[in-house]
């Protein structure tokens, strides 16, 4: 953990640091009454713009038999959720990441939890999931992810699916628009949303790869995350600022792309020039499993040269067997015509 730390930018090291304290002392732990109506921290009357909305409430949530822990990974400034029904000790996980795997498995040990379900929001493309490696390593453990990621997994969700943890569950609603697959899932009192990468803290996921399309972001946030309670805080797949919750309210309020009109998000997201992630093309990588991954590892890097090898020995250039790298050369000068 402390050399990824040490590697990492000043504001993902103090993040980082940061919340690994959270991580082991409080928790960002919040639970609204499941009463209809949002109450945080006891006060039912209060400013969703203002900072009691954003506390976090250990007690609250341990009352209502839920425990909520944010975790960060900070090399792709990533978030993974643990929520956990503190009665039955059923939990699940929200995006695991691969490189803290450890962390978390050691974590869900010492609290005593049981996980059930490790779900990702959609198919990332900046980090590796660690769904697979923790299949291998956890009984009856099931992945989930939307059956329009194209992922492979124990349980494909649709809008309106929920995902149940002893008396908690998740709500999953369909926010597509950054991938096809993207999916938020919202807790059973709708008090907390994890969007994934679909909306971020005053941001929105990118649109510019992996079927992204600007005009279903926004009508995906406008629809299914703005309509959810004032009150409901928002938790991101990612955040590269430091910044830990928001809430609809908000995001509503002050998000500096979706309190644009349609055409103007549109034209925001054609122009925002982001580079690449770092881990792009490792996209699906341990999704579907690390034997598959292997497999095509594997397939790729030796049964294929091998195959090669055996093809060009196999040919025979005045009776010899020539060099495959000679032949290859002499094959690519050829097809150039150098
Ligand atoms: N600003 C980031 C860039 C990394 C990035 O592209 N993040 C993705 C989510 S992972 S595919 C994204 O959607 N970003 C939206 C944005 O507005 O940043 C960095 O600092 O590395």
């Amino acid at each position: 953990m402390c050399s990824i730390i040490n590697k990492a930018r000043p504001v993902h090291r103090a993040l980082a640091l940061t919340l690994r304290l959270r991580t082991n002392t409080e928790g960002s732990s919040y639970a609204a009454a499941d009463r209809g109506h949002f109450s945080p921290c006891g006060g039912a009357d209060v400013d969703p713009l203002r900072a009691a909305s954003r506390r976090y409430c250990s007690r609250m949530a341990l009352s209502q038999g839920l425990l909520f822990r944010q975790l960060f990974e900070p090399e792709s400034s990533t978030y993974t959720y643990l929520l956990a029904d503190t009665s039955t000790k059923e939990a699940v996980l929200i995006d695991p990441v691969l490189e803290p795997l450890d962390r978390a498995l050691t974590l869900l040990h010492e609290l005593g939890f049981n996980l059930k379900v490790a779900v990702n929001t959609h198919c990332h493309a900046d980090h590796i999931t660690s769904t697979g490696l923790m299949k291998k390593r956890l009984a009856g453990l099931k992945s989930a992810i939307s059956k329009f990621s194209g992922a492979s997994a124990d349980i494909h969700l649709s809008e309106g699916d929920k995902i149940t943890f002893g008396k908690q569950y998740l709500t999953v609603v369909e926010t597509p628009g950054h991938t096809d697959g993207c999916v938020t899932l919202v807790t059973g009192d709708r008090s907390m949303a994890f969007t994934g990468d679909a909306l971020l803290i005053r941001g929105c996921g990118r649109t510019d790869f992996q079927q992204g399309s600007a005009k279903k972001l926004y009508q995906s946030i406008h629809q299914k995350i703005f309509t959810l309670p004032d009150h409901c805080l928002i938790y991101p797949g990612h955040d590269y600022k430091g910044q830990t919750a928001s809430t609809v309210a908000e995001e509503r309020k002050f998000n500096p792309r979706l309190t644009k009109s349609l055409e103007e998000f549109v034209d925001i997201m054609n122009n925002l020039n982001l580079p690449k992630p770092k881990k792009i093309g490792m996209t699906s990588h341990f999704l579907y499993g690390p034997v598959t991954s292997y497999a095509l590892l594997i397939t790729i890097g030796v049964v294929l040269p091998l195959l090669l090898h055996h093809f060009f020995f196999s040919l025979r250039e005045d009776g010899k067997d020539i060099c495959t790298i000679r032949f290859i050369t002499l094959y690519c000068c050829e097809c150039l015509r150098i």
